[in-house]
């Protein structure tokens, strides 16, 4: 069928990847999307600062708001611990779907719990519906303009401590400078910007680190 971009890059995986092994899907999706047709995955070289906040962060509970494909799922999940837990939030069920075929075959299915509906609504249900205390690292990678309320909602929830580590895509392109003015000046987080390059593109991007200080 490959009707969808989701779909495409899901028949590439099954076609070029190893069966259970990650690197390889994650490998394979960048190979495809910087070579056949551009998807709005996190990428190798922002991915790359990803997987360093995640070995140096070690956690125990974590939160990815926008799964898409899972790309970026795939790479948390890779590194992390027997016993952690990676929760990650898609609205569109197609592509959660899509996401879900794509653990399977990399073999981290039994390492993610995705759950399918929009975070503004699911936030609030977290620690009720999977006995979740605080998370000590969240991926916000979802529509640029929910970064701000639903960091708010996160906060406002209790699902913060101090230490926890909020990473946002993109605060340079597309860009969410309401969540940027709202971090960087807030006296409740100590913010560092990594400056590199939009997923498979020459065009400048970054990720915004936040430490939240209770
Ligand atoms: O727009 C971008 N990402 C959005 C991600 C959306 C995914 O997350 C899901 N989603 C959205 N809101 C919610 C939600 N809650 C909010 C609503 O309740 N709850 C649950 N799931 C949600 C969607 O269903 C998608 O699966 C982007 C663009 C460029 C870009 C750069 C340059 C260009 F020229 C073009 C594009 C580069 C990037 O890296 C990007 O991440
Ligand atoms: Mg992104």
């Amino acid at each position: 069928t490959g009707t969808t971009r989701p779909l495409r890059i899901l028949q590439h995986v099954q076609r070029s990847a190893k069966q259970g092994d990650a690197l390889s899907v994650i490998t394979a999706i960048d190979s495809y999307c910087s070579k056949v047709e551009w998807a709005m995955n996190v990428g190798d070289k922002k991915g790359e600062i990803l997987d360093t906040v995640v070995l140096e962060t070690r956690p125990r509970y974590v939160l990815e708001l926008g799964t898409y494909c899972g790309y970026s799922t795939l790479r948390i999940a890779r590194l992390l611990p027997p016993g952690a837990r990676l929760i990650t939030i898609e609205m569109n069920p197609h592509y959660a779907q899509v996401a879900k075929e794509i653990f399977q075959y990399a073999g981290l299915d039994a390492q993610v719990e995705l759950l399918v509906g929009s975070s503004t609504v699911l936030i609030p249900q977290l620690k009720k519906k999977l006995d979740i205390e605080k998370f000590d690292l969240v991926f916000i990678d979802h529509w640029k303009v929910s970064y701000l309320p639903d960091t708010k909602l996160l906060e406002e929830c209790g699902l913060l401590k101090a230490g926890s580590v909020l990473l946002a895509d993109n605060v340079i392109c597309p860009g969410a400078p309401d969540y940027l003015k709202y971090i960087r000046n807030c006296p409740r987080y100590r913010s560092q910007y990594f400056p590199a390059q939009l997923e498979y593109l020459q065009v400048e991007d970054g990720v915004e680190k936040s430490v939240f200080l209770g």
